[in-house]
């Protein structure tokens, strides 16, 4: 029986205390009182299992799997399941966070959650990822629920895991509950649009960020780092606005044209290429898959891991706006360095609220036994997102400070003001 050990969180700057800086930045910034500080610095709950699974080679391997509920006092919580060899239970608890700052950014009534499972799904067999995500699902049977705690795709994850984790819950409910996770496949109540949502969400916000700063998107160049769901969705819907998507990058290396790299070409490489950019010859292969990061263009999308712009590379950022698509892909220490240079940066929660935006309207729907359009949930999820960023750059205007900043102060006053008038501690 193998059993992985924890991974420490090594060569990268922790991302809870990178969430933590921010926070307190912005919650001195508000006068946020010491009592409702006290209860939005701790995550409400926080669940560690161990998933022995049997492996196709008959072996029995446990699995760490974590969920942490920042907060439901919005709503149920709400967020992503990670798959990845290096999830650790810090990230998990500041992807948590980010979680209820997003769907109070974007006013949608949700607290936020984060689940994790140590594992290498790019190793994995269809039938143990299969069993991993039933296990897990079955441990976590009393945490979830459309009321209580909704997951979502994130890395390592996608449609396939949802109907799983739908499946399993169903089965112990005994009855049909597609409203207990958002991200599935269309045919088990997954909404139209969902897939496409928070690259669409990322494309929204470097619009509405290129008209303050008077870049034409079809002037305008741009590289993208992660070619998942994300990436290649943002990259593909930025092109057709116009921009040219000069790199793209995935873990498998970065790839740079200065003609333009033609994004629903680089799509259809990876997708008949087992899911990866491997060999792609639409660009040059970068020597340095990191350099993609300080390539001289106006818009970089960080759409990939945590703490990619740090310390150690923001000084030869060259980009005039950085569009997160990626949940904490800059590290505390990056901002300083960042605002200094006069870039702008549209924070995490805010370009990638676009997903948990069309996942609402997915739970939404389920609620109601009833589908909208896809023109009807673009259309709404678009106006939330300019909505959002038009709030968000007055806020920046109002307290004089960067957007991440912003972003912060106006999703920790929605739910410090909710738990004022809640009370009850
Ligand atoms: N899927 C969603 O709806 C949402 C995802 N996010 C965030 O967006 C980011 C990406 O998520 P997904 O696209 O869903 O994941 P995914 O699993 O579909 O894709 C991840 C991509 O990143 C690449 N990658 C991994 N390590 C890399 C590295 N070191 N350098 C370059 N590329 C690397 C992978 O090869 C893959 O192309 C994550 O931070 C996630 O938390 C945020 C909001 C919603
Ligand atoms: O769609 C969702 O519910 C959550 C997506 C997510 O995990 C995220 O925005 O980071």
């Amino acid at each position: 029986m193998a059993y992985i050990e924890p991974a420490p969180i090594k060569d990268k700057e922790n991302p809870l205390e990178s969430m933590m800086e921010r926070f307190n930045i912005a919650a001195e910034k508000l006068g946020l009182s010491d009592e409702v500080y006290n209860v939005l610095k701790n995550p409400a709950k926080q669940v560690i299992v161990s998933l022995p699974i049997t492996m196709d080679n008959g072996k029995i391997q446990v699995f760490e799997g974590i969920r942490v509920i920042h907060s439901n006092i919005l709503g149920p919580a709400k967020g992503g399941i990670r798959f990845a060899p290096d999830v650790h239970i810090d990230e998990v608890r500041a992807l948590a966070a980010w979680m209820t700052w997003k769907c109070a950014v974007v006013d949608i009534p949700y607290g936020g959650g984060k689940g994790g499972v140590r594992c290498n799904p790019r190793e994995m067999s269809k039938g143990e990822i299969e069993r991993l995500v039933r296990a897990y699902t079955l441990s976590m049977i009393d945490v979830f629920g459309p009321d209580k705690d909704i997951p979502a795709p994130d890395m390592g994850t996608g449609p396939r895991e949802m109907a799983w984790l739908m499946d399993e819950y169903s089965k112990a409910r005994g009855m049909t509950v597609n409203s207990v996770v958002t991200g599935k496949p269309l045919v088990l109540g997954g909404s139209l649009g969902r897939t496409e949502a928070t690259g669409r969400g990322v494309m929204v916000s470097a619009l509405a960020a290129m008209q303050k700063l008077k870049i034409n998107p079809f002037q305008a160049t741009c590289a993208v780092q992660g070619f998942g769901n994300v990436g290649s969705w943002a990259a593909r819907l930025l092109e057709e606005r116009g921009l040219k998507i000069v790199a793209i990058s995935d873990h498998t290396g970065a790839f740079y044209n200065e003609k333009g790299i033609n994004i629903v070409e680089a799509i259809e490489y990876r997708d008949a290429n087992g899911g990866n950019l491997e060999g792609f010859k639409g660009g040059d292969k970068m020597e340095n898959a990191g350099d993609l990061l300080i390539l001289d263009v106006d818009v970089l999308v960080p759409a990939a891991v945590e703490d990619v712009i740090t310390i150690h590379n923001v000084n030869d950022v060259k980009a005039k706006l950085i569009v997160e698509g990626a949940n904490g892909p800059t590290s505390a220490k990056a901002d300083a360095i960042i605002n200094e240079k006069g870039i702008m940066a549209v924070p995490d929660i805010l370009a990638n609220a676009g997903g948990v935006t069309v996942s609402y309207f997915e739970w939404v729907q389920n609620r109601l036994g009833y589908k909208w359009t896809a023109d009807r949930v673009n259309r709404r999820s678009d106006r939330i997102m300019k909505d959002a960023f038009d709030t968000v750059y007055q806020t920046s205007l109002k307290y004089e400070v960067p957007m991440r900043i912003a972003a912060y102060i106006v999703a920790i006053d929605k739910v410090a003001k909710t738990y004022t008038y809640r009370g009850g501690f």
